[in-house]
C-alpha cells in the first residue's frame, strides 16, 4: 500500500528514514522470542505493509490488533522479544510505531542488541495469538544473556498510536554490525510495527572476484543515499529482495506538473520533456559494473517514458558534501544512455550496451518525466578499493 505523506509530515522526517529496514519479514527478519503474544502476535512487528485496524475484527482472546500486543500483566516483570535481523548490518535509527494502540499502546520502550555468530537456531512458528513463552523456550533464549546486551535505545516514552503521532523514531549512534535486537516493552501492552533503517554489512571476504553479484541489493549493503521525489513509493524498494509485490514495492514519483500540455517525441521515440526524477545509490562494495535489469514489474499506465544511468566514485567525505548539497554537485559518467521504457516489463542490458568500464561506487538512476520502477539490478565485480584511484575512463563518446 502506498504512503501519502504531506509535505509537512516528510519535512519532519529524519533522514535515516530513507536507509534500508534490515528487519523486514521480506529480508528474512524475524521475531525468534516472545515473552507473551496474548492479543497478537511479535510477527507483526515485521510486516512490510502499514498497520490497519478493522474495527469488527476480533478473536477469542480479544480485539484483533496488527501489530504485538500482550496481556495485561499481573505480575512483575516486563515483556520483551528477539529479532533477528533479516540483513545484519549497521543501524542508524528505529521507528517504534504504535498506530492504532490508543488505550493499550507501550508506555516506554528500550531497545538492545548484539552481533550473534552462528545466529541461534530456535524459532517461533505458526499463528501464535494467545500464546506465552514455554520453559524450553525461557531455557534456550537465557543462553544468549540478552538483559546484558548494549543498550541502543534507553529507557523512553512511547506516543500512543494516534494517526498524528503514531511514529516514535529514535537515532542511534553506535557503528558496530549487528544481527539481532532485544525489543523491551515497559511493562506491556502494544506496539504495531518495529522499524530498523539501517546499511547491510556482509562479508565480502568470501565473495570471489570473478563471481558477477548484484552491487546495489540491500543484502549485499546497497544504500540509497538521496532522490528527487518518493511521492507513492520510496526509491529503496528497488533494491529489494525477488521481484517487486505490488506497485507498493517499487519507486513511484508523483506525476511532474512541468510537463508539455502538448507531448512531442525525438527521433528515437524518446518524449522531449524539461524535467526528470533521480534517485542515487550507493553500492555495497565499489565494483564494475557489466549487466543492468531495470524492471518496471505492475506499472503499467505509470511506467517512465525513459531511463539513463550515470556514475562515480566518491570517498566518504565527497557522498557527505553531496549528500549536504542535494546531489546538486556531483562528477557523473554515463553508465547506460537513454533508453525507451516498456510497461510491466524486465529490461536487461548487457555489457556492450554499457559506457562505463571502470570501477564505481556510486550510480543515479535517472528517469524522465516521471512514474514507477519495480527493481534495479547492477551485476558486477566487487573490486578492490585500491582499483577505484586509477581514473575512471569512459568506454566510447556518446
Ligand atoms: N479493547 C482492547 O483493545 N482491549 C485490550 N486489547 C485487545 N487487543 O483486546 C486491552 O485490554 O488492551
Amino acid at each position: 500500500m502506498a504512503e501519502r505523506r504531506t509535505g509537512a509530515e516528510a519535512a519532519a522526517e529524519p533522514d535515516f528514514l530513507s536507509f534500508n529496514d534490515l528487519a523486514c519479514e521480506t529480508v528474512g527478519g524475524k521475531v525468534i522470542f516472545a515473552t507473551d503474544e496474548w492479543f497478537a502476535p511479535a510477527a507483526n512487528l515485521l510486516k512490510r505493509e502499514p498497520p490497519q485496524f478493522i474495527a469488527s475484527a476480533f478473536t477469542e482472546f480479544g480485539k484483533w490488533m496488527d501489530g504485538w500486543e500482550t496481556r495485561r500483566k499481573r505480575k512483575p516483570g516486563h515483556d520483551w522479544c528477539i529479532i533477528q535481523l533479516g540483513v545484519p548490518g549497521l543501524i542508524y535509527g528505529f521507528d517504534v510505531d504504535t498506530s492504532f494502540f490508543t488505550g493499550n499502546h507501550s508506555p516506554y520502550v528500550s531497545i538492545q542488541a548484539a552481533c550473534l555468530e552462528p545466529p541461534p537456531t530456535f524459532t517461533l512458528e505458526g499463528d501464535r495469538t494467545g500464546m506465552a513463552a514455554s520453559s524450553s523456550q525461557i531455557a534456550a533464549v537465557d543462553k544468549l544473556g540478552s538483559e546484558m546486551w548494549p543498550e541502543l535505545v534507553c529507557v523512553s516514552e512511547l506516543k500512543p498510536g494516534y494517526s498524528n503521532c503514531c511514529h516514535n523514531y529514535f537515532a542511534v549512534n553506535l557503528r558496530h554490525r549487528v544481527s539481532h535486537l532485544r525489543l523491551n516493552m515497559f511493562p506491556d501492552g502494544g506496539i504495531a510495527r518495529l522499524r530498523v533503517y539501517g546499511v547491510g554489512q556482509r562479508d565480502w571476504s568470501s565473495v570471489s572476484t570473478n563471481q558477477d553479484i548484484d552491487l546495489v541489493a540491500l543484502t549485499n549493503g546497497g544504500v540509497c543515499v538521496g532522490y528527487s521525489d518518493a511521492h507513492f513509493g520510496h526509491p529503496r524498494n528497488m533494491i529489494g529482495l525477488g521481484r517487486g509485490a505490488n506497485m507498493a514495492d517499487g519507486w513511484e514519483t508523483a506525476r511532474r506538473l512541468d510537463r508539455p500540455k502538448e507531448l512531442k517525441v525525438d527521433q528515437w521515440g524518446i518524449l522531449q520533456v524539461p524535467g526528470w526524477e533521480w534517485a542515487v545509490f550507493r553500492l555495497g562494495h565499489p565494483g564494475v559494473i557489466s549487466g543492468v535489469e531495470v524492471d518496471t514489474n505492475h506499472f503499467k499506465g505509470n511506467f517512465p517514458d525513459s531511463c539513463r544511468i550515470e556514475a562515480c566514485t566518491l570517498t566518504p567525505v565527497e557522498e557527505a558534501q553531496c549528500i549536504r548539497t542535494k546531489w546538486t554537485l556531483g562528477k557523473w559518467q554515463v553508465l547506460l544512455p537513454p533508453q525507451k521504457l516498456r510497461p510491466h516489463h524486465r529490461h536487461h542490458y548487457r555489457e556492450s550496451e554499457l559506457a562505463l568500464a571502470a570501477p564505481v561506487s556510486h550510480v543515479r538512476l535517472i528517469i524522465a518525466p516521471d512514474g514507477g520502477v519495480s527493481r534495479l539490478r547492477l551485476w558486477g565485480r566487487p573490486t578492490a578499493v585500491t582499483a577505484l584511484l586509477s581514473q575512471q575512463k569512459p568506454k566510447s563518446k556518446l
